[in-house]
């Protein structure tokens, strides 16, 4: 018998589903089902075939499906919602809730009907809420439903200080907590250039300036684009995060978690640090946080409790 191969279903093929399908197959972590609603169930394997007709160029033996039907998804190891509305320009992501949670609902649904074992990694905005609601209609152990906003915002704040002190984006570290919201918490105190803190390289008003363009990071593209949001950067933010759980690699990442008393707070998921490893969220890491900043997460808590509410 050959090596068993691993399985990734993503689910929703549009933007930031079939450029994650992509990229995970680059990188040979596992065989990936891209899975979109019937109505585009021919563009959907239209998409899969092309990027499987990359795989001779760029030299990548993963296989890549499209469908409709989630019997494919059977099995999977990990998937991964991205599946639902994005913002246009005027709009916030939580006016994508009413949408966007009824969405989460079906296809929770028939992810643990194929695949009760596996690990559900969350996209579909509003973040914080629809993991919520994905762990609430899954019954799957708080460990196993994750969603994705730190590395990708923190991503973003990396990218902005790399270019403010003309350094390798390898060399910057940095942390974001709280809801995928105009109100995050970028910790500047947590953050490195170098293993030297920010605060000693860049003055207080301009790291300001930044941490409130990192706020605002996800609506510049979304001015920018159009008529959709960001796709490269979240995709690329899904892979890191599917690496860690697929290889077991215990990485120091921020992922939404279930809080049980983490941070003070209670039945909520919000970004925070984690370790990621083979059985998903390994660790909610606590961090010591000053007056302020837990002022900052208090108020972004209070957001997400807002459109959790809707949710429920
Ligand atoms: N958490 C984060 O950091 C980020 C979240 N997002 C969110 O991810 C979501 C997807 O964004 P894009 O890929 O750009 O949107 P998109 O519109 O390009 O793709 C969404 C896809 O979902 C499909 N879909 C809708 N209902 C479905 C269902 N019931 N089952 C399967 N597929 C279904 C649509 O047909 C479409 O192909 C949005 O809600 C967006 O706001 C996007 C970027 C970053
Ligand atoms: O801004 C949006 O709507 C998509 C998103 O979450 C991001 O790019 O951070």
């Amino acid at each position: 018998m050959g090596i068993q191969r691993r399985k990734v279903s993503v689910i929703g093929a549009g933007f930031t589903g079939a450029t994650t399908a992509l990229m995970i197959a680059q990188k040979e972590l596992a065989d990936v089902v891209l899975v979109d609603i019937p109505d585009q169930e021919q563009p959907t394997q239209g998409k899969a075939l092309d990027m499987l007709e990359a795989s001779p160029v760029q030299g990548f033996d993963s296989n890549i499906v499209g469908t409709s039907n989630y019997e494919d998804t059977e099995g999977s190891d990990l998937v991964i919602i991205t599946a639902g509305m994005a913002r246009k320009p005027g709009m916030s992501r939580d006016d994508l809730v009413a949408t966007n949670s009824k969405i989460m609902k079906s296809v929770t649904q028939q992810i643990v009907k194929y695949s009760p074992e596996t690990t559900i990694l969350v996209l579909t905005n509003p973040v914080d809420a629809m993991t919520y609601s994905v762990f609430k209609e899954s019954g799957f152990p708080k460990h196993r439903v994750i969603g994705q906003s730190g590395v990708l915002d923190t991503a973003r704040f990396r990218t902005f200080i790399s270019q403010e002190l003309n350094l390798s984006v390898k060399d910057i570290t940095g942390f974001v907590l709280g809801g995928h919201g105009d109100d995050m918490v970028p910790l500047v105190r947590y953050s490195y250039a170098g293993g030297i803190p920010l605060e000693k390289l860049i003055s207080p008003e301009r790291l300001e300036e930044i941490v409130e363009r990192t706020r605002k990071g996800g609506g510049e593209i979304v001015g920018l684009l159009g008529n959709g949001s960001a796709y490269y950067a979240p995709a690329a933010s899904l892979t890191e995060m599917a690496e860690a759980i697929l290889k077991d690699q215990r990485r120091v990442l921020p992922a939404i978690a279930y809080l049980e008393g983490e941070y003070g707070y209670k039945d909520i998921y919000l970004g925070v640090p984690t370790i990621l490893g083979g059985n998903g969220i390994e660790q909610v890491i606590e961090l010591d946080l000053t007056e302020d900043e837990k002022a900052q997460l208090d108020k972004s808590v209070e957001s997400v409790k807002h459109v959790m509410n809707v949710v429920e």
